[in-house]
Parts: structure tokens; sequence; C-alpha cells
């Protein structure tokens, strides 16, 4: 039996039936939605709280699981979300699995499959309860999500506990990836408005229209397509906290109707005529140089002001070398846990590579090479060549940034590495690699298709 609570969404009602029928058996709460469309609307006004698992049908007729899964990374909602796709449509899981989905399952899939994810899901929930506990015993605060021991960091990390018993809004700098989100909601935790919401939008991911309904709402018939009357994430946050990023990217019209927000504390959502009010804090960051954008007048001078009471700068993890160390076996730790592998540690080698490369995408980019390499390492040690910044001529440390092709890969590559590996560990032995790679040997024989692999035997 497990304990937790999964939303389920497909058009078609026999899967819905099925999924209903084997997860009530194990004792889980379930929530069942037979349109995109209902269960975002549902999302966008409740947020993902207390949800396990999202299973997400990939193909349905009014709003599709790719479409949904970018709303949902957009709103930055956490919730697992597993795509269940028809073979046919496995280039659709794909790009779902580049949109941050979870896993996927191709149907037809036993329920083991299922049980498999759940299994592994809440393995890492119980993780993170386990982690926070940790840091409490530690006496850190509790909703510190953060790593870090270098003084440039401890320095943001004080001023920013320190902040976070004002009412007032932040500004948070820093390049793409210094964990900007994280602090905004260290600040949101440690503040007087921490039992209320904490939302998030990411003002550069959304066209304008749409950037602009999710923040103001709208009423039926505002626009073609706006059948619902939809409550904006202004609204939802009330009295809570409203984390805006990438807040160089807003439009000048937006711009404009968010100012009434900061200066009146009232908005007329979409289509509207009353105005609401609402008792919101602002967090907002961007990598841009916003006093800059100010200066080419394309972010409103007064607007600047309303947001920038106070700002803080996340160094870049190049000039906090303490951290990265850290930083990679925090990292490891996760996704061993995660893989269920029992890789302990990193060769001298691979962490000479880690601390003295100069890491252009900073934390996130650290996180994905540690996935990467966890996934590609066989023994219990991470060695260097299974490092995306590792170079064939064994050269350390990289003094420039490397062009994003060669650091960055596909998780398309990445699976293809990995099968093309322990098909040539198995000696060309389909049934031993389908085995060890704990998938039915038939997904193999596509996988093997799908990625041109069939001449292994000759390599
Ligand atoms: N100090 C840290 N400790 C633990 N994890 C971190 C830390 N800093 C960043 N991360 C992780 O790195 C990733 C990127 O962090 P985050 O999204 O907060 O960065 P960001 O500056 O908001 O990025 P962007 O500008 O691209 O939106 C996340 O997965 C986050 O959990």
């Amino acid at each position: 039996m497990y304990s937790g609570r999964v939303i389920i969404c497909d058009d078609e009602v026999e899967i819905l039936r099925y999924l209903s029928k084997i997860l009530s058996a194990k004792g889980l709460d379930l929530e069942v939605f037979s349109s995109g469309s209902a269960l975002m609307t549902c999302l966008e006004n409740r947020g993902a709280d207390e949800c396990d698992l999202l299973l997400l049908d990939v193909k349905m007729p009014d709003l599709d699981g790719i479409e949904i899964l970018q709303r949902i990374k957009a709103l930055k909602l956490e919730i697992p979300v597993v795509i269940m796709t028809a073979y046919a449509s496995i280039n659709s899981a794909i790009e779902a699995m580049k949109l941050g989905a979870y896993d996927y399952v191709t149907k037809p899939f036993p329920k083991e499959k299922i049980f498999g994810i759940l299994e592994k899901v809440l393995e890492r929930k119980e993780l993170l309860k386990e982690n926070s506990a940790l840091k409490d015993e530690l006496g850190h605060p509790a909703a510190s999500p953060l790593i870090f021991a270098s003084p440039s960091f401890t320095e943001v990390h004080d001023m920013a506990l320190l902040v976070a018993q004002s009412d007032s809004n932040v500004v948070i700098l820093g390049e793409s990836g210094t964990g900007k989100e994280l602090v905004a909601s260290l600040i949101h935790q440690n503040s007087q408005r921490a039992s209320e919401r904490f939302l998030t939008i990411n003002c550069a991911a959304l066209s304008d229209t749409l950037l602009e309904s999710q923040l103001f709402g709208h009423v039926r018939g505002a626009f073609t397509g706006a059948i619902n009357h939809q409550k904006g994430l202004l609204d939802a946050a009330n009295n809570g906290t409203l984390f805006l990023d990438e807040v160089g990217d807003m439009s000048p019209a937006i711009q404009a109707k968010l100012l009434r927000v900061l200066q009146e504390g009232d908005f007329i959502p979409v289509g509207d005529t009353k105005a609401k009010t609402v008792n919101l804090r602002f967090l907002a960051a961007t990598n841009k140089d916003l006093e800059e954008e100010v200066r080419q007048k394309r972010f409103r001078e007064d607007l600047y002001f309303r947001l920038n009471v106070i700002s803080l700068y996340l160094p870049p993890l190049r000039e906090r070398a303490e951290d990265i160390e850290l930083l990679a076996r925090h990292f490891l730790r996760k996704y061993a846990a995660r893989m269920k592998r029992d890789i302990s540690d990193f060769t001298p080698e691979a962490l000479q590579l880690l601390t003295t490369y100069n890491w252009p995408g900073n934390v996130r980019e650290l996180e994905n090479a540690i996935e990467r390499a966890a996934i590609l390492t066989r023994g219990p040690l991470i060695r260097p060549e299974t490092l995306p910044v590792w170079r064939s001529n064994g050269l350390p440390p990289v003094a420039e940034a490397p062009r994003a092709a060669e650091r960055l890969v596909s998780l398309e590559t990445i699976e293809r590495e990995h099968i093309l590996h322990v098909l040539k560990a198995s000696g060309n032995n389909k049934s031993r690699a389908a085995r060890i790679l704990d998938i039915a040997r038939r997904t193999l024989d596509r996988k093997i298709e799908e990625f041109g692999l069939d001449d292994v035997g000759a390599l």
C-alpha cells in the first residue's frame, strides 16, 4: 500500500478507469480529469500542493500534454509529471522529457511500470523530508534549500534572511542558474507571509497575451478561447509572495498594468470592468542589467524603483569555488539515490576538473553534469570521462566558456550513448542488455532501430 495523491489526466475513459482501479486499490488518493483544460484550470487556481504525481496523456484534443507541461514549467509548479504516450508519439515523450517531465510510459503499460515510478517519486519525497529534518538538527533554517560554503554566498544568504523579515520588494540579480529562484523561495519561507502562497511566473516564457491573462486573470469571453472565467496569479497569490522571474523581459503594456498593482494595490482582470484589490509582496529576478534597460527606456523607471527596494546579487559559480565541491557531492547523493546506484564519490581527477572549470551555466549546469555522469558511471566513482567538461586531450581547466554545443547534450544523446554502452558491455546480447536496462526486449529493439544502433555488433 502507498500513501500519496495522484492526478490522472486522459481523454480516454478506458485508461482513466484502468488507472483509477489499480491506483485506488493501492490506497492512493486520486483526482481524475478527462480534459487538459480542466486540469490546467485546477492547477492554475489551486497550484500543485500536496500532489505527488501527475499522470498525463500526451494526446488530448483540447490541450495536449506538451502544452500542459510548458504551462506547468512557466508556472514553476513542483510536480513530477509522467507522460503517457502511444508508441507512435514517442518523439513527444522525448520532447516532454526535455521540458522536465519526470518519466514517460508507452501505452499499453503494465501496472508494475506505474508502481515502479510511484515508488521512486514517493521515496524522493521522503528523502527531501529527511534532508530538511537534518538541516533542522544542524541548526540551519529548515526552509533553506541552499548549499554553500563560500564567503560571498554566505553574505548574500545572510542578507536574504535579513530582508525576508521586512515586507519590501526585492530584485534578485545574477547570471542564469545561480539560484535566484531558490533565494526567492528562501525569502518567502522566512517571511511573515510564509504560511501563505509563494507563486512564480516566468515572464520570458509566455507570449504577451498569455502572460497578461496568467497574471491578471480573465473573464469569460474576454478573448477568443476564453471559455471560462480564470483567476490570475495576482489573485491566487493574494496575501503571499509573487516571484516574477525574468522580469526584464516584460512588455511595456504589462509593465504599466503591473505598476498599477504596485502603486494602488489593485488591478482589472482582462475583459472585466471591476478592479480587484490585492496584498502582495513582489520578488523579481533577471539576468539582464536592469539599470541599463531603464536607461535604454525598455524598462519603466517607476516600476524599477517600486520593485527594486532592495537588490541582491548572486555571484556566478566560477567566483565561489568553495561551493563547487559541496554542490557536486550534494547532486551526486541526489541522483545516485534517485537512480538507486552505488556511486559514492568522485575520483581526484574528476573533482579537480569540476573545481577548475568555469561553469558558464552555473549551478544548473553543474547539476546537469552530475546527473549525466551518474547515468554514465559504472563503478563507485565518477570519473573525468563521464563529465561533459572533459576534453579528450585530458586538459583539465578550460579558461574560456566552451561553445554550448560542446557542453550540453540532449537527453536523447545520453539515452543513445547509454544503450550503446550496455549493448557493447553485454557482447551485443540484446536480451541481457534489455534486462540490465530494465526495459522490455521489444522496447530495446525499437530503440536500437530508432537510434540506428543495428551495427553495434560490428563495433
Ligand atoms: N546553492 C544552491 N544549493 C542547491 N541547489 C542550488 C543552489 N543554487 C542553485 N541550485 C539549483 O540549481 C538550479 C538552478 O537554480 P535556480 O532555478 O534557482 O536558478 P536561477 O538563477 O533562477 O536560474 P534562471 O535565471 O535560469 O531562472 C536549480 O535546480 C536549483 O535547485
